[in-house]
């Protein structure tokens, strides 16, 4: 368990973390969310003990990660990517780090095979590329078998089959009982991977939520209702809450009604439905709803805003 309060991060003028209070609970992959300079990477590093807090506090298993008996057995951490200047080769370069660690050799050739590095592990790792850079990442932050991991940005630099395999990977060591706490700004990506998600802007709060939760509110849950007398019911459904578009004569999108009620209605008219889909907005559409004032550097286009009748 990760527990923040009140966490706050000043850079001079510049409040890059602003009182942060969330709990990052064992069991299931929590994503940590925000656009750039949202303030992720500040948080993570002041739990890792390697920024200290202007204000409150971060503690893993209850306690300051300075203060843990054995870092590498209790937290494993990936940090941004940065490539491994070293002539080791990936193998002994995790053996060092196990050596200084108390850490068994064969854990080494265990963490190695779990991330699919054996074909490269006798190679020099400071020539790897960046996606096989994220897999020794991973395998040292692997190595101690520790029930908690934080990691920043995992999937940076790998190819469509490592993204899949950091996601299984992630949703495994969660079922197994581990904590862990992972930072993206690919919404899409956490949609699979995370059930909960921490969502924060400018150094804020903005949701601590399950991923279901958070695309039930930001989606305004519409409805898509296709009939061939379609206009018929449209006059049916008109209320003060409800907004009925049409984009063809036969095709409905409904909010403020669900899905049974709509139906409903149908069948007291006596008008048939060819469909009836709830529409459920993606991960992405409900993160650039919620973040939308709060992103630090908005894009000079001109985006269309919603229309207001
Ligand atoms: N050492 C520093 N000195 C001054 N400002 C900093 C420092 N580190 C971070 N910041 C600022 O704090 C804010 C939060 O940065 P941080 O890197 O934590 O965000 P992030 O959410 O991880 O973003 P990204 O997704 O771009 O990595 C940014 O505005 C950043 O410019």
């Amino acid at each position: 368990m990760i527990e923040v309060r009140g966490l706050t991060k000043r850079y001079g003028e510049k409040t890059a973390v602003d009182g942060l209070t969330f709990s990052v609970k064992p069991g299931v992959v929590t994503g940590f969310l925000g656009p750039n300079g949202a303030g992720k990477s500040t948080t993570m590093r002041m739990v890792l003990g390697l920024d200290r807090p202007t204000a409150g506090t971060a503690t893993i298993g209850g306690r300051p990660y300075a203060d843990q008996p054995a870092p590498l057995h209790e937290v494993g951490a990936l940090l941004e990517a940065r490539a491994v200047h070293t002539s080791r080769s990936a193998r002994n370069h995790l053996r060092a780090l196990a050596a200084t660690h108390g850490i068994r050799r064969s854990r080494v050739d265990e963490v190695i095979d779990l991330v699919g590095l054996a074909d490269v592990a006798r190679k020099r790792a400071g020539g790897f590329s960046l996606g096989m850079g994220q897999r020794l990442g991973i395998a040292s932050a692997l190595l101690g078998d520790p029930p908690t991991l934080i990691l920043d940005e995992p999937v940076n630099g790998l190819d469509p089959e490592g993204i899949r395999w950091v996601r299984e990977l992630l949703k495994g060591l969660a079922a197994e009982g581990r904590t862990v706490f992972v930072s993206s700004h690919l919404m899409s990506e956490m949609e699979d991977t995370a059930e909960h998600v921490i969502v924060v802007g400018r150094g804020r709060l903005i949701a601590d939520t399950s991923i279901a939760d958070l695309i039930r509110s930001a989606s305004g849950s519409s409805v898509l209702v296709r009939s061939p007398e379609a206009q018929r019911l449209r006059g049916a459904l008109a209320a003060p809450d409800v907004t009925v578009s049409s984009t063809e004569d036969s095709v409905l999108h409904v909010t403020g009604l669900t899905a049974a009620h709509i139906g409903d209605v149908a069948r007291d008219l006596g008008v048939a439905v060819h469909e009836l889909t709830p529409q459920q907005a993606s991960l992405e559409e409900a993160f650039m709803t919620m973040t939308r004032d709060e992103v630090e550097y908005h894009a000079h286009t001109t985006t269309e805003g919603p229309a207001t009748a």
